[in-house]
């Protein structure tokens, strides 16, 4: 039996969850034609799948990480987003996209976008992974999304749950959570 098996169960598989992500790519491609591209990856969650998406972007890409923590460790946002490591350049002039694996609450992204503004980037435009609308205490507009899911604690494909899970290549729920 597999490490996670007594406590994860599988809710997208890979292959689905692969050909989502390569669409989004694709879509992604189309849409910024002819412009320079940068990726804001949000630290930790985003990394598996802000690394495959990149493969199926074909536009020149630039690639920062920006790292948020407010789960510390639980199923529950502490309310409070803390920016744990900031981008390594001016993001003045830019066209961004920040790349998030979950918008849950929305606050990590709210605050997310307040702060990158500010600092005059060319555009802001937001992907996500997943969406968890039954539990969003702020509209954030979401430009691309993979999946729409249900009120589930989900883990894996960089998802975790208290730092366990991430490198699981599906997303999976946490069985009793
Ligand atoms: O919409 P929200 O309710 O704000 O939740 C979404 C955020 O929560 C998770 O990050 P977390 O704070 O757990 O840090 P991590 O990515 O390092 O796991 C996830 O990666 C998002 O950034
Ligand atoms: O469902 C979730 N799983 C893991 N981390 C999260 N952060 C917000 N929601 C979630």
């Amino acid at each position: 039996m597999a490490f996670y098996e007594q406590d994860v169960g599988v809710h997208i598989d890979e292959k689905k969850l692969q050909a989502r992500v390569r669409e989004l790519g694709a879509q992604i491609t189309r849409d910024y034609q002819g412009k320079e591209l940068t990726f804001i990856c949000v630290l930790k969650g985003s990394a598996f799948f802000a690394m495959d998406l990149a493969r199926y972007v074909d536009l020149p890409l630039t690639i920062e990480f920006l790292g948020v923590s407010s789960y510390q460790g639980g199923t529950e946002t502490t309310g409070e987003v803390r920016i744990t490591t900031d981008v390594s350049k001016p993001m003045a002039g830019k066209h961004l996209l920040v790349i998030e694996d979950i918008i849950d609450t929305g606050l990590t992204m709210s605050f997310l976008l307040e702060n990158l503004k500010a600092r005059h980037p060319a555009s802001v435009k937001v992907c996500s992974l997943l969406e968890k609308p039954s539990r969003a205490r702020t509209q954030v507009p979401i430009d691309y999304k993979g999946f729409v899911i249900d009120d589930v604690f989900v883990v894996g494909y960089g998802l975790d749950y208290a730092e366990r899970y991430r490198n699981l290549p599906f997303i999976g729920v946490m069985k009793g959570k």
